[in-house]
C-alpha cells in the first residue's frame, strides 16, 4: 500500500507533500499523497483555480447562511471565547464557500488571514481558491484537515485548516461550515476534533429550535419520500410538506381538497387508506401514516395517487363571487329580501322607519346599502343615540342637518337614546312629518335593537315612526348563513383565495349566532387568520363553532370549553390524552364536554372513508 505523507506533524512529511504537489503540478499526479487532497487537487485543477495566486471572489448571497448564522451565531461566539489569546481564528462560511463570520483574536494572525482574503464575504469553496479546509469539507460533506502545502494555492500554505460540516439535524440538508485556522506549525489533528465538537454544538442548538413535534413529522416524511418519486404530503396542525412530485402532480385547488379530506381522517391514529374525489376531477387513492411524539398523535405521512384514468388534472374553475343583493350586503332568505322590500319603499316614499332587530342583526347594513348611490356615494348622516351629550346641542345638530336635505338622517342604536332627549326627539319627529312630502332627501330612519321587555322608547319613541320593519334574527335564516360567510370570507382573506368548505358553511349555518351576522363575521374573519392553505373545513372553525351549547355560557365557561376543543381537536379525539393535558379526570373531561355542547365527533374520531 502507498505510504501517505499526509502526517500532519512531521517535518519530513511536509517536505514530501510538498514534493508531491510539485509533481501533481507538473503532471497531474501525486500518488503518494492521500486520496483525498489528490483528487481535490485534481478538482481544483479542473476548475481552473490558480494555484500560485489568489483571485478573490465575492460569490452573490444566493444561500440561506446568514440565515443560519443568525440561528447559531451565539454558540458559535461562545466556542470562540475558548480561544481567546490563542493563535487560531474561528471561521464560519455558508454552503458556497462564502466566508460569513470570523473570530480571530491573535492580531498577527488576523494580518495573515487578511493577507489572503479570508475574511467575510469572500469565496473560499473549492472553485475559488482550490484545496482547503472550507471547501473541501463542504465538497466532501465531511469533516476534513488541510494542512501547509496539501493547500492546492501556494499562498495559503503558511496555514492548517481543519473545516466540520454543519448539517441539518432532520433533514440532514448542509448549512455550512465551521473551519479553525492557525499557522502549519503549529498543526495538530485535534483541531479537527475541535471543529466537528463545533460543528456538532451547533447543530444542537438548531434541533433545540425544532420542536420535537415538527422533528418527528418531518423524520417520518422524509423517510415515506426517501426516493422522491412518489408523490407525499406530510400535514399536521401547524406544518405542510409536500415533495416535489406532489407540488407537480396537484393543482392549489386539489392541494386543499386533499389536506381538507385528511383534516377529516386525520383523528384516526392508526394507518388508514381512504379515496377523495378532487376538483379537478381526478380521484385521488390516500394511505396515511400517523406520526406520534411521546405517544401523542401529532400528524401524519401521506401518500397519494391518482386515479390512472383520470392522470391529467384539471384546473378547478375559481368559486363563483357571492353576488350582492345590494352594494355591501348580501342575503338569499325570504326574510331578508322582505325587509330589504320593504324599507326601500318606504324609503323611497319618505316615510319615516324603524329598523327593529336583535344585536349585530345587519339593520344598520341594511340602511346603509338602500343608500348607496350609483356613484357609490352613501347619502346618509348617522347620530349615534348612545352618544347624545348636550341634548339641545345634538336636536339642533339634528335639525341643521334635516334642513340641509342632503341625505337620510340615522338614528343608530335608538334604545340608547337617554331619557332626557325623548320628549324632544318625539317633538322632533311630529314637526317633521308634515315636510317629509317637501322635495329633497331629509327623511329619518332608525335602528332599534330589541330586548325581552318593552321598554319607554317602544312605547313613547317608536308610534312616532310611520313604519316598523323587523329584520329576523340569523338562525331564523339558516339560508343566508353560507352566503353571509361567503361573501365575508371573500373580504377577509386579504387578498388570498380563502375558502370554507362546503362541509363548514353547512356547519356554520346550524349554529344558533347569538350575536347575529356580526357574530359571524368575527368567525369568519378568525378563521381565516389562523388558516395555513386557503381552505377552512369544519374542523379549523374557531373553537366556538365546536360546541353548541343549550345555555349561555359565562365569560369563564366559554374560556373552558375552548380549551377542551382545543384539547380534544389536539390529541385527535383521544379523550384520555385530552383530559391528561387539560388536568382534569376523563370523568370531568366528558361531563363539562357534555355540558358545554361539545359536537360528538370531537369526542368519538370518525370512520375512514
Ligand atoms: N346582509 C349582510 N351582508 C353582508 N354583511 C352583513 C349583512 N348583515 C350584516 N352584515 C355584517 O354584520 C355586521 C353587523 O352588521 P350591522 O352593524 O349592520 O348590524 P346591526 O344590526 O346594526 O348591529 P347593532 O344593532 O348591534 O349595532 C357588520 O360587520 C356587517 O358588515
Amino acid at each position: 500500500m502507498a505510504e501517505h505523507v499526509s502526517d500532519v506533524t512531521g517535518e519530513r512529511t511536509a517536505g514530501a507533500v510538498s514534493q508531491a504537489r510539485a509533481q501533481f503540478l507538473e503532471s497531474g499526479a501525486a500518488p503518494s499523497v492521500r486520496s483525498q487532497i489528490q483528487l481535490s487537487w485534481a478538482r481544483s485543477a479542473s476548475l481552473g483555480v490558480d494555484p500560485s495566486e489568489l483571485h478573490p471572489v465575492r460569490p452573490r448571497d444566493d444561500d440561506r447562511g446568514d440565515e443560519v448564522f443568525d440561528r447559531v451565531g451565539d454558540v458559535l461566539a461562545r466556542a470562540a471565547t475558548a480561544f481567546e489569546g490563542e493563535p487560531v481564528s474561528i471561521i464560519f462560511a455558508a454552503p458556497s464557500g462564502r466566508v460569513l463570520h470570523w473570530y480571530c483574536a491573535d492580531a498577527a494572525l488576523r494580518g495573515r488571514l487578511e493577507a489572503v482574503s479570508l475574511v467575510p464575504g469572500v469565496g473560499y469553496g473549492e472553485a475559488h481558491v482550490g484545496t482547503n479546509g472550507i471547501g473541501t469539507a463542504l465538497e466532501l460533506g465531511r469533516p476534513t484537515l488541510v494542512v501547509g502545502q496539501e493547500h492546492f494555492n501556494e499562498r495559503l500554505s503558511m496555514f492548517a485548516c481543519a473545516g466540520a460540516p454543519l448539517h441539518h439535524p432532520v433533514t440532514g440538508a448542509l448549512l455550512g461550515v465551521v473551519d479553525i485556522t492557525c499557522a502549519a506549525s503549529l498543526a495538530n489533528p485535534l483541531l479537527l476534533g475541535t471543529a466537528r465538537a463545533i460543528a456538532v454544538q451547533l447543530q444542537d442548538a438548531l434541533a433545540a429550535q425544532l420542536s420535537g413535534r415538527d422533528t418527528a413529522l418531518l423524520r417520518d416524511y422524509l423517510a415515506t419520500s426517501r426516493d422522491g418519486s412518489e408523490p407525499v404530503l406530510a400535514l399536521s396542525d401547524d406544518v405542510l410538506m409536500l415533495n416535489r412530485s406532489a407540488q407537480d402532480l396537484l393543482s392549489p385547488q386539489d392541494r386543499a381538497a386533499v389536506v381538507s379530506r385528511t383534516s377529516q381522517t386525520r383523528v384516526i391514529a392508526t394507518a388508514h387508506s381512504f379515496r377523495a374525489n378532487l376538483p379537478s376531477g381526478a380521484v385521488a387513492d390516500l394511505s396515511y401514516a400517523p406520526t406520534f411524539h411521546h405517544g401523542a398523535l401529532v400528524g401524519g405521512v401521506l401518500r397519494l395517487q391518482l386515479d390512472p384514468t383520470q392522470d391529467e388534472p384539471v384546473q378547478a374553475s375559481p368559486e363563483p363571487p357571492v353576488r350582492p343583493t345590494l352594494p355591501g350586503v348580501v342575503g338569499v332568505s325570504e326574510a331578508w329580501t322582505d325587509a330589504v322590500g320593504r324599507v326601500r319603499e318606504l324609503v323611497a316614499h319618505q316615510r319615516t322607519v324603524l329598523v327593529r332587530g336583535e344585536a349585530g342583526v345587519g339593520k344598520l347594513s341594511l340602511l346603509k346599502a338602500v343608500h348607496f348611490g350609483a356613484n357609490g356615494s352613501l347619502h346618509i348622516r348617522v347620530f349615534d343615540c348612545a352618544a347624545v351629550g348636550d341634548v339641545d346641542r345634538w336636536i339642533d345638530r339634528l335639525c341643521d342637518d334635516l334642513e340641509d336635505g342632503c341625505g337620510t338622517i340615522v338614528l343608530q342604536h335608538l334604545e340608547r337614546l337617554p331619557a332626557v332627549a325623548v320628549e324632544p326627539l318625539v317633538r322632533l319627529l311630529r314637526q317633521h312629518a308634515p315636510t317629509s312630502s317637501v322635495e329633497g332627501p331629509h327623511w329619518i330612519v332608525a335602528t332599534h335593537t330589541v330586548s325581552a321587555r318593552p321598554t319607554a322608547i317602544d312605547a313613547v319613541v317608536a308610534p312616532h315612526f310611520d313604519a316598523t320593519v323587523t329584520l329576523a334574527p340569523l338562525r331564523e335564516r339558516p339560508d343566508d348563513i353560507p352566503v353571509l360567510a361567503r361573501s365575508m370570507m371573500q373580504n377577509a382573506g386579504d387578498g388570498e383565495d380563502v375558502r370554507l368548505t362546503p362541509d363548514a358553511l353547512a356547519h356554520l349555518a346550524r349554529l344558533p349566532w347569538p350575536g347575529n351576522a356580526a357574530h359571524l363575521h368575527e368567525v369568519v374573519r378568525h378563521a381565516a387568520r389562523h388558516q395555513r392553505n386557503g381552505l377552512i373545513d369544519v374542523w379549523q372553525l374557531p373553537e366556538e363553532c365546536l360546541a353548541v351549547p343549550d345555555r349561555p355560557l359565562s365569560v369563564t365557561e366559554s374560556l373552558e370549553r375552548d380549551a377542551i376543543v382545543r384539547a380534544l381537536r389536539e390529541h385527535r379525539g383521544d379523550t384520555a390524552a385530552a383530559a391528561r393535558a387539560l388536568g382534569l379526570s376523563v370523568a370531568l373531561l366528558s361531563r363539562q364536554a357534555q355540558d358545554f355542547g361539545v359536537l360528538s365527533e370531537l369526542l368519538e374520531p370518525p370512520p375512514a372513508g
